[in-house]
């Protein structure tokens, strides 16, 4: 006996199955429906999908061999493929139905994707695409029937392209998508274009409209609605209702002359096509959809479910053209009870398209879940396990951030994820993160150049040179390229020390500077180019094009000129020039170093979907973490990452300190047992493997186990330090979008620089600094400070006492020092610092200047005004002469110093400034320990 789905043909409705799935293919089941059934299409759409491929491993073979085969491959390009094997196995099971009936049946549908339902060009795009990539005679492409979406319809029609119109609810888009495809036609015949192989049908959604207005029906009940009665007859009547009359409307269409003239010339009708038809209330009969809506030249698509019910007990009776009065009266009442169902029409293409963005975004992160596990530790791990409550904020963060299209928006350079400012002319670092900012070529030749040096030296600032130093540090020269010094300071004694340990006929200098008018760089280059004998061809500089840098470089004929992006700012350049020439220079291969940092930028790409976006996922739990006042970042590292944090310190302060806001990195702070941190901190932890880290993931646990949140990330080799960058960068522009911040200006960095200068300039003019006087003296120490803030005491101890017992929960700690940046006194300042968690529970930052003026500096003035401050200058000795100036390195650094300290000040921060007399850092360091003791 024939199969009752395949009796709907004796109806003249062809049945379609509303389903696709890798294994149920492989297996024959479309075959044998179409056997045994009478199956005659297939439908598809992004939920669909999304069950087929984000449960279960039928696809996992493709994904791997695909991935192993193009790994630059995205998640977006990656289902796709997946998607088109299964819509080209479909088509060419139909393919036989298709030749039998000529044309007029045997079609398998794929959607555009649903995030462009907003825009006709990009649909019309990707349609075309598909159909290209597809090449089936017998596809169709689903486009919605949104407002772009017709005039996308007209133009497929025109281009040949088979179109199934989706998301149709209303008789009034329904009539709009049918002139679209009259139109589209008429196109074609006035270019002498065929139109007998073009097939359209139009998809009515049925139950979703029923779900809606029953929905509707039941709020209006729960109000004791006069019309109660009334109301409950209508449930589960209209979408049906709306369905035939959408019938009648298409039978008068064809019967129209413009119709008929289109089908003497060939053109087969766009047929209507049943939707949504599996039935959504469980308390209405399983076959309602189908049972009711059976007539001539219409198809309906069944999901398995429906299918398998139909074929059971469906009822099979012309029940299309039956009681169309009665559907005209039960819209009638829909309209007099208010139901306004055009509104719920307009609210269900919306909702829909939505519904399958959502669809499409589950399947996007199951994809990009399913490469990460492919990719393995190619990809650097991150887990967190943070407390409840944040744990719950950053999760709605991150949905949130998938409704709103984040990933996409920030790729986009949508500014008004940020404060709708300038930021989207900061973005160059997302093409850099690609390797695209530099020139492999140029940058082996001067890898292979450089080797002849025995040393380097890279003078800059900031993002100029806290990259190249992490580089450096963590990656290292390789044999037989030259050791690389990085300064960044003007500090006599450490300029000194460089000058001292390198031979300047063996070392190429490297000059780097983005605007090419940062001071301290400006003075390094000056000074450095007298001791090499003034001789260009040991120069290279890195600056932006048309700096004066760039002049410089040209008039003193420097061997090489290499322009960064101007559109990347300093903090954001370590994967452009900034970088990757130190790079080059230390011998590593940077071609081989952004394969490394690829499947970092793949997995924080613009279609991964926040929740498993690396970088978009860091950035959500970041910017919760400072609204909710967990502000200081505390960085830790197994040893041999040790100096990341110097990198990360200024990206994450420069960039989100401002407007009395943002994050406060905490670097190379000791770890203390957790009882003595407050509940202001984000731990991180960064780990190498191979790594002694045993006693860093002990504390790990520690903190988590007293409910601090903890990050873990770890890299499988020190290399793979380059995906840090991008994660963090990505990280970083999304954390300042949470916090509400531009991540990408430095406001409060220019006063500190004004201050210094006009110290300087007086210099210039008088051969002394402005004088000025200590609130105490006692010949080893004199204290300075703002007047009005109440600084007292008799001696060094009491007045430390003081300072120190200003800070309160939530506040920090920061020692800002004028010396010599070097191990002993690094390890020196580690230990005040220890001393100072300890006795007061509160964060330490540590910086030397003037470095950490061009890097965290911003936070300290911009930031939170939570900062209490210990500044430590001396007067250097011995110091280094600028030729051709007054003024000495010591005299600027000091100047620095004080125009640092006035800037704080200014901004409401707490500050103290000890300069030491005839004590050492040491005998500073014992004040210190005794105005801590209580
Ligand atoms: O590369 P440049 O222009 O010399 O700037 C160095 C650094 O100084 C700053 O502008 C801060 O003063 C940083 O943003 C920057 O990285
Ligand atoms: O083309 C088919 C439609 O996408 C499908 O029928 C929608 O069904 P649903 O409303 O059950 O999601």
């Amino acid at each position: 006996m024939a199969s009752r789905v395949r009796k709907l043909h004796d109806f003249g409705q062809a049945p379609w199955l509303d389903f696709v799935d890798r294994r149920f293919l492989k297996e024959g089941g479309l075959q044998r429906l179409v056997e045994e059934d009478g199956v005659t299409g297939v439908t598809s759409n992004p939920s669909i999908f999304e069950k087929a491929i984000a449960h279960g491993d039928a696809y996992d073979a493709q994904l791997l061999a695909l991935l192993q085969s193009r790994p630059g491959t995205s998640i977006t390009q990656a289902y796709e493929a997946l998607a088109v094997q299964d819509i080209q196995d479909a088509a060419d099971t139909l393919q036989p139905v298709y030749e039998r009936l000529n044309g007029t049946d045997g079609y398998v549908s794929l959607e555009v994707s649903p995030y462009l339902a907003e825009s006709t060009e990009e649909t019309v795009a990707e349609a075309q695409r598909l159909w290209r990539q597809i090449d089936r005679p017998n596809l169709m492409i689903k486009v919605p029937g949104t407002q772009a979406g017709v005039p996308a319809i007209r133009q497929l029609i025109e281009d040949g392209i088979n179109i199934n119109v989706t998301l149709l609810f209303g008789q009034q888009s329904y009539a709009a998508v049918a002139m679209a495809f009259v139109e589209g036609l008429e196109a074609r015949l006035a270019q002498g274009q065929p139109i007998d192989r073009i097939a359209s049908v139009a998809s009515f959604f049925v139950s979703r409209i029923d779900a809606a207005i029953d929905r509707k029906i039941a709020e209006r009940l729960k109000s004791a609605d006069a019309e109660a009665e009334a109301l409950t007859g209508l449930r589960g009547q209209v979408a049906i209702a709306n369905a035939k009359l959408a019938y009648q409307w298409y039978l008068g269409f064809v019967a129209s002359e413009r119709w008929q003239a289109l089908a003497e010339r060939g053109a087969m009708p766009q047929r209507l096509l049943w939707a949504s038809t599996g039935t959504k209330d469980p308390s209405y009969p399983d076959t309602l959809y189908v049972d009711n809506l059976i007539g001539p030249e219409t198809v309906n698509t069944l999901p398995p479910k429906t299918m398998d019910a139909f074929r059971d007990h469906g009822t099979l009776a012309p029940s299309l053209t039956a009681e169309v009065e009665s559907a005209r009266r039960i819209l009638r009442e829909v309209d007099r009870l208010g139901l306004d169902l055009p509104a719920v029409a307009d609210e269900l293409v919306r909702d829909g398209v939505k519904q399958f963005a959502d669809a499409a975004d589950a399947l996007l992160g199951a994809v990009a879940a399913k490469r990460s596990a492919i990719v393995g530790d190619g990809l650097n791990s991150m887990h967190e396990a943070l407390p409840r409550e944040l744990d719950e904020a950053v999760e709605a963060r991150l949905e949130r951030m998938r409704q709103e299209s984040w990933s996409r928006r920030l790729w986009a350079g949508d500014a008004t994820l940020w404060t709708g400012g300038e930021e989207a002319k900061w973005l160059g670092w997302l093409a850099a993160g690609k390797g695209e900012q530099i020139d492999p070529e140029a940058l082996k030749a001067l890898g292979a150049q450089a080797a002849q040096y025995r040393s380097a030296v890279l003078l800059g600032m900031g993002g100029s040179s806290l990259g190249p130093e992490v580089l450096a540090e963590i990656v290292g020269p390789r044999s037989g390229s030259p050791m690389i010094h990085v300064l960044d300071t003007t500090d006599p004694k450490q300029i000194a020390a460089v000058a001292a340990a390198i031979d300047p006929e063996h070392t190429l200098f490297i000059v780097a500077s983005k605007s090419g008018s940062t001071m301290e760089p400006e003075l390094l280059r000056a000074y450095f180019w007298n001791l090499a004998g003034q001789d260009g061809s040991r120069f290279i500089a890195i600056t932006d094009p048309g700096s004066r840098l760039a002049k410089i470089a040209h008039d003193h004929g420097y061997a090489g000129v290499f322009l960064g992006d101007p559109t990347i700012g300093g903090r954001y350049s370590v994967l452009s020039v900034f970088g990757m020439v130190p790079a080059a220079v230390m011998g590593m291969d940077v071609a081989e170093f952004f394969a490394r940092v690829a499947p970092m930028v793949q997995s924080c790409a613009p279609d991964a979907p926040p929740a498993v976006n690396p970088g978009v996922r860091l950035g959500a739990i970041l910017g919760e973490a400072a609204n909710r006042g967990r502000d200081k970042v505390t960085v830790l590292t197994s040893p041999a990452l040790r100096a990341f944090g110097a990198w990360l310190e200024q990206l994450l302060a420069e960039s989100t300190g401002k407007q009395g806001r943002g994050i406060v990195p905490v670097d190379l702070e000791p770890p203390v047992p957790p009882a003595h941190y407050g509940s202001d901190r984000l731990f991180v932890l960064l780990s190498l493997s191979g790594d002694d880290h045993a006693r860093l993931d002990a504390h790990a646990d520690a903190l988590v186990t007293a409910g601090q949140p903890v990050v873990r990330i770890a890299l499988s080799s020190k290399e793979m330090i380059g995906q840090e960058f991008f994660r963090w960068e990505i990280a970083t522009a999304v954390a300042g979008a949470v916090i509400g911040i531009d991540p990408f200006d430095q406001p409060d960095v220019e006063d500190a620089k004004i201050r210094t200068r006009v110290l300087i300039d007086a210099y210039e003019a008088t051969g002394s600094l402005a004088p000025e006087t200590p609130f105490f003296e006692d010949g080893r120490v004199a204290f300075f400070g703002p007047a009005d803030r109440g600084h007292s005491g008799d001696n060094a101890v009491q007045i430390l006492r003081t300072h120190l017992a200003r800070p309160g929960p939530g506040d920090y700690v920061g020692f800002l020092l004028y010396v010599e940046r070097n191990p002993a006194n690094e390890a020196l300042v580690a230990r005040m610092r220890e001393r100072v968690v300890k006795a007061r529970h509160v964060a330490t930052v540590a910086g030397f200047g003037p470095r950490f003026l061009h890097s965290t500096g911003q936070a300290y003035k911009g930031g939170p005004r939570s900062g209490v401050f210990l500044e430590i200058t001396r007067t250097p000795d011995p110091d280094v002469p600028i030729l051709g100036r007054k003024a000495s390195f010591g005299t600027v650094q000091l100047a620095q110093a004080r125009g640092d300290l006035d800037v704080l000040a200014s901004r409401g921060q707490r500050v103290l400034r000890a300069h030491l007399q005839s004590a050492s850092l040491s005998d500073l360091e014992e004040l210190l320990d005794e105005a801590l003791r209580n």
